[in-house]
């Protein structure tokens, strides 16, 4: 199994400012649990987005020696792409593509064909820097807008993306709409359609309702999920709640309940939830 922890997904909408070197000394301990990528910032507008104003610093300052973990973070325009392509320690940029126009709109005030040819210059610039760019699908389970879903959309949007050479898409449920009759679904017509495309499962949902939404995408053969310890945080730009991200300890579970080997460190895994819970008051 491929696992990203997302400590940015986590502390993007905390209220209470994270200091700066808290964060640091956090993400270098998840370094240590062996995630194969950390999702660990974002180079987005600090007024929209202050928690993460201090991404910069907080990249520079992860110990890459104690892992070979990769270092992801969020760019959403191509302002964010250079400053964040700046940094050497960064690996993976992420950017929110939205299946949802309205959530295209909120999140980065953009179209969606508006950020589909932000993708194409961020993709040429990232490729140019030896990089790698990967796609949220924001929205690919559903939206709470009441605009319609249908696998189709998902669909359309992969060919046009596999066409200009997207590799990485993570299927996002922003807002945790997606059940599992959609989770089945898209994992089983999706990656099927798109062989040169390796798709992952970003979840967010209520903690009890962990177990069966891994366990409909692990059953349609998805073998790569992101998640957050405790399942904190969310994406303050979709909703006024917060839907919680998928937690990692469940994930943990489930690899547990299906035998799944675990190549993560689970002594430092505890080690770092217990700074989560320092950090997050649980
Ligand atoms: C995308 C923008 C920046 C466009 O924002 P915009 O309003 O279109 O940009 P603009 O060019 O009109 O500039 C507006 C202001 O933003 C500044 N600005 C503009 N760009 C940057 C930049 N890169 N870095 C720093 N500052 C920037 C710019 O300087 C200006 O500042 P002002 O003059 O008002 O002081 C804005 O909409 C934004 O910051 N959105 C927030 C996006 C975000 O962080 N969302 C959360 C992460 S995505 C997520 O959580 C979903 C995910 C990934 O988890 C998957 C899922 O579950 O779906």
């Amino acid at each position: 199994m491929f696992l990203t922890e997302c400590p940015r997904d986590a502390m993007q909408g905390w209220g209470e400012m994270i200091p700066t070197q808290q964060k640091i000394d956090y993400i270098n301990r998840l370094m240590e649990v062996r995630f194969d990528v950390l999702d660990c910032g974002s180079f987005v507008n600090p007024k929209t987005m202050p928690q993460m104003a201090d991404s910069g610093i907080v990249v520079d300052e992860i110990d890459k020696s104690l892992s070979n973990t990769k270092l992801s973070v969020v760019v959403a325009n191509l302002r964010g792409a250079e400053k964040a392509l700046s940094h050497e320690q960064i690996d993976i940029l992420g950017f929110p593509f939205s299946i949802s126009e309205t959530f295209q709109h909120r999140n980065t005030n953009k179209s969606r064909e508006e950020a589909f040819t932000e993708v194409v210059n961020i993709l040429e610039l990232t490729k140019s820097e030896g990089r790698q760019l990967n796609l949220y699908f924001s929205m690919a389970f559903g939206n709470p807008y009441g605009e319609s879903w249908k696998w189709e959309d998902v669909d359309f949007w992969s060919k046009r993306f596999e066409e200009i050479g997207i590799k990485d898409v993570l299927l996002s449920d922003t807002t945790g709409v997606g059940d599992v009759e959609r989770i089945s679904l898209l994992f089983n017509k999706i990656p099927a359609k798109y062989p040169n495309i390796n798709f992952g499962a970003h979840f967010h949902n209520r903690y009890e309702d962990s177990y069966i939404k891994l366990k409909a995408a692990y059953d349609e053969g998805c073998r790569r999920f992101d998640s957050a310890i405790k399942g904190i945080g969310g994406c303050p730009m979709a909703k006024d709640d917060l839907v919680g991200n998928m937690p990692t300890e469940k994930v943990f579970t489930f690899m547990q309940s299906e035998k799944i080997d675990i190549q993560q460190n689970l002594l430092h895994f505890e080690s770092a939830y217990n700074m989560a819970k320092d950090i997050f008051h649980f």
